[in-house]
């Protein structure tokens, strides 16, 4: 091999690392994309917009790959992807919040990946004629244009390579997808269009391989075992929302906001003695956890008659915890009102699992030494 030919080889081979931004409108699926490429269920997934409230961060180990017919050969990586709100236009301060999330996750990015619902029509914005309403239908598809503008207007002045991801496309017939592919192409210089149904796990390893193609030479970000930044508190508060999204309807799911209050890991535990006759039971975490709603009427709908939805929501949430933790789970909810939460700027970044981080950590160094 030549001294040319080996540097370049060296070079390819290097391990890559790199910080990838999942971003489109909400419902293109992203959520579902970030676990279906983890493997594991990071963030939370429902049918209704606007689910994701934070950035999530997931980190994804890619082993080497020997070349093939359709991709040259690629050193091993670590993918850094980075789950965000879906973009829209924000108009309470919880809104705001979540697009600061949006414009954070696009800053000093090494790719990201710009998430199309292929089931969306497309939506030209038509000229509105004057002395003429228009339709619903009209008013409809024109926010949808609008939306889709929107989001692309965020793109406009990021300038790492952006992937035009098309997600769902199991719902799609091929030849409705081409038009799409036209439409969306011209609207900005994508580095590549990917065809994926992130629920099917459809089209996914070509996906990474274009993202690795596309990573610098790199270190580690995270140790090679972690899977997120998050800690086990904010996922699990993650996992009771999730529950309050798929089981109340209407005002409530938005209104709803979820803290842990206490965290009670499990005590040392006893160890087997020859004479136990039942396998040893799980250790217990307890966890108490308060939801905020903005009303009295919605504190009423979440509790239900006698209590019956909060204890769907706790029992449903309890076993998802449960697998989470490997641990059993005693899991307690208390609903609270907050008037108008998601106007108060002051309570909203309070709910920012960062910032709870560290009031907690300001909590544990108050703490007086136990002589
Ligand atoms: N059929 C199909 N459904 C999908 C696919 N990907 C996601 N979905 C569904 O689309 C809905 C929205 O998915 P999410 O992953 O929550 O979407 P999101 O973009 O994270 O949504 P926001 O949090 O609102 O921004 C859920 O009901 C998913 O099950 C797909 O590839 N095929």
């Amino acid at each position: 091999m030549g001294a040319h030919c080996r540097a370049a080889y060296t070079r390819q081979m290097a391990f890559r690392s790199g910080f990838v931004s999942i971003i489109g409108r909400p419902n293109a699926g992203k959520s579902t994309l970030l676990n279906a490429l983890l493997g594991e269920k990071l963030a939370i997934v429902t049918h209704k917009a606007q689910t994701t409230r934070t950035r999530i961060l997931g980190v994804l180990e890619q082993p080497a790959k020997p070349k093939s017919k359709t991709q040259p050969a690629l050193p091993p990586a670590q993918v850094v992807l980075v789950d965000t709100p879906g973009v829209h236009k924000p108009s309470s301060q919880l809104d705001k919040r979540m697009m600061q999330e949006v414009h954070d996750a696009l800053e000093g990015r090494d790719v990201i990946l710009f998430l199309v619902d292929a089931t969306h029509r497309i939506h030209e914005p038509k000229p509105r004629i004057e002395g003429k309403s228009p339709t619903p239908g009209e008013d409809k598809r024109a926010l949808s244009a609008a939306e889709d503008a929107f989001a692309l207007s965020l793109l406009r002045n990021v300038t790492c390579p952006v992937m035009l991801v098309f997600n769902k496309i199991d719902l799609v017939k091929r030849e409705d997808l081409l038009p799409l592919i036209t439409h969306w192409s011209t609207k900005h210089d994508f580095a590549e269009t990917i065809l994926i149904s992130a629920a099917k796990k459809d089209g996914l390893d070509t996906l990474l391989d274009k993202v690795v193609e596309r990573l610098p030479a790199g270190e580690r970000y995270f140790p090679e075992d972690q899977l997120t930044d998050q800690p086990m508190r904010f996922l699990a508060a993650e996992l009771i929302r999730e529950k309050i999204l798929l089981y109340t309807g209407e005002e409530v799911p938005y209104a709803s906001a979820v803290v842990i209050e206490t965290w009670e890991e499990p005590g040392p535990q006893r160890k087997p003695r020859k004479t136990d006759t039942l396998p040893p039971k799980l250790p217990v975490t307890k966890i108490a956890a308060a939801i905020f709603v903005e009303r009295e009427g919605q504190k009423a709908i979440l509790i239900g008659k006698q209590g019956t939805m909060l204890k769907q929501i706790g029992t449903a949430a309890r076993k998802e915890i449960e697998s989470l933790l490997d641990t059993r789970v005693f899991l307690e909810l208390f609903v609270k009102v907050k008037e108008d939460w998601r106007s108060k700027r002051g309570f909203v970044d309070e709910l920012d699992w960062r910032r709870q981080l560290e009031s907690l950590s300001e909590q544990q160094n108050k703490k007086p030494v136990q002589e």
